[in-house]
């Protein structure tokens, strides 16, 4: 069975200026030790303003906190006021970038086709698309969301092989855990972390299945970490409010350790 070493990947979202930024991740290095990073993979996905000032920091201090982006450009390069392309975030030393977040979904209308193809971008450059995929209330209360994750991570996954598929990461974000306090029970996470890993395999195959990260995203917290990692096909947490505060942050990513005081 392969193993997947979970990622907690602390998504900023538009807070935190760069002074602020370099601050954070000091007080995160700080609180987090050479176990902590054998066990999990931790990154922070910042601004793009933060970009410069983290990878100073990670790469000067020898940090084992990767960084990121939280979105990218679907081109290489040209008339594009305002976006990034992968090369650039490449040139920072960027590992991840978010793709298809709701929020950019939702305020800058991004479609799965779209999300596909700044995928395949990030990818070309050696960066780690995190693909998001979620489902709204209404489709949630309508019972459809299984099969609407599973959809949407079809057309958010269009064109890439099945070993771009491995290199790449998908986070379940169910639109109405976001921000609200409301998180998902870990059955209902786990419900579509499954049928999502099982459209990878009839998409590809057991080994892409088995190997590909899929995160939850949605009201993490250092409380709630622990009961969602214990499911089969969560293998992370995409974190949002609570990445922005280092102790909490940290029990995220310590989720083992709430485990065995439950115990
Ligand atoms: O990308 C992160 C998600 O949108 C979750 O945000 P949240 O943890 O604040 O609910």
């Amino acid at each position: 069975m392969t193993e997947r070493k979970p990622l907690m990947a602390g998504n900023w979202k538009m807070n935190l200026n760069h002074f602020e930024a370099m601050k954070h991740v000091q007080e995160l290095a700080f609180s987090l030790n050479d176990k902590d990073f054998d066990a999990v993979d931790v990154a922070v996905l910042v601004p793009f303003t933060d970009l410069r000032s983290v990878q100073t920091l990670v790469q000067g201090d020898k940090l084992r906190i990767r960084y990121g982006a939280q979105d990218v450009s679907e081109h290489a390069s040209g008339a594009y006021t305002g976006d990034i392309s992968a090369a650039m975030l490449g040139k920072l030393d960027c590992a991840y970038v978010v793709v298809g977040h709701s929020e950019r979904r939702q305020y800058h209308g991004e479609t799965d086709a779209l999300v596909a193809a700044k995928a395949l971008a990030a990818l070309k450059h050696g960066i780690t698309p995190i693909v998001c995929v979620g489902e709204h209330l209404d489709v949630r209360k309508s019972g459809e969301h299984v099969a609407h994750c599973v959809e949407q991570t079809r057309g958010s996954l269009a064109g890439l092989s099945a070993d771009q598929v491995k290199a790449s990461v998908i986070a379940y974000e169910p639109v109405w855990a976001i921000g609200t306090g409301e998180v998902a029970t870990p059955e209902d996470a786990q419900e579509v972390c499954a049928a999502i890993r099982a459209e990878l395999a009839s998409l590809f195959d057991e080994s892409v299945a088995a190997a590909t990260k899929i995160l939850y995203g949605g009201s993490v917290k250092g409380a709630n970490a622990a009961e969602l990692m214990a499911q089969a096909d969560i293998d992370g947490a995409l974190v949002g409010g609570a990445s922005l505060d280092a102790a909490d942050f940290t029990r995220i990513i310590r989720y083992r350790d709430a485990a065995v005081a439950a115990s």
